[in-house]
């Protein structure tokens, strides 16, 4: 394990934390309240797609919507990090998909249950390639955009997070340990909607990196 390069973070099985309602704009679409503290919720390291394999419908849900946010890939262990030191621990970025199951969300939320089947099944994370903490000098000046065949549908900036980076790296680190290889999800902005089988999703960072996904279905389970 040790030629590793957390620059492949997604083959290290480690952790996707996401973190819901970081945009004030997204969480009155969805018609939430505003957090008075990060919202949080975990992916499964099989839930990563890289571009060139598809993002697949699972067969339960006829409403799968995108959500682009920026993530933050963890470089540095710890636990309960103070605020000061927080961005010690970030070795670099990467442009995330926070694919959602709204349909099968909106039950679970109906009925007080967890969100694991809307956003944990397998391809409900594209990433993009790995992005340098050089690239981005302020991760609260960051752009970004989705747009579904070629039509945009979400354009963000990161200075309107309701939760910074830091703040997030520390508080998710009260919580759980964080690892190296881990990646933070910072919530998506305004315009989420729905894809369907054939569509495709080109998601950015302004100046820094696009990606292109293309949406299929999974065939449900017969037996
Ligand atoms: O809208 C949701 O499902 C919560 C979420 O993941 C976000 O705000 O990014
Ligand atoms: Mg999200």
């Amino acid at each position: 394990m040790g030629t590793r390069s957390v620059t492949r973070f997604w083959e290290w099985g480690r952790k996707i934390i996401c973190v819901g309602r970081n945009y004030a704009e997204h969480a009155k679409e969805l018609k939430n309240e505003l957090p008075t503290e990060p919202v949080l919720f975990l992916k499964p390291p099989t839930a990563y797609v890289k571009e060139g394999s598809e993002i697949l419908v699972p067969h339960y849900s006829s409403d799968l919507h995108h959500e682009v946010e920026l993530g933050v890939v963890l470089g540095k262990a710890g636990r309960e990090i103070p605020l000061s030191s927080a961005m010690e621990h970030v070795a670099g970025y990467a442009l995330c998909l926070d694919m959602t199951a709204r349909d099968v969300q909106d039950k679970c939320k109906a009925k007080g249950l967890p969100w694991t089947l809307a956003k944990a099944f397998d391809t409900s994370c594209p990433v993009s390639d790995f992005i340098p903490k050089e690239r981005i000098p302020d991760p609260a000046r960051v752009e970004l955009w989705l747009k579904v065949n070629g039509v945009t549908r979400q354009r963000g900036s990161t200075a309107h997070m309701i939760f910074s980076v830091p703040y997030l790296i520390s508080y998710i680190s009260g919580v759980m340990a964080l690892e190296e290889g881990d990646l933070i999800l910072t919530g998506t902005p305004k315009g989420v909607g729905a894809v369907h089988e054939h569509d495709e999703i080109q998601a950015g960072i302004d100046d820094v990196i696009s990606m292109t996904f293309k949406v299929s279905r999974r065939a449900s389970i017969t037996q």
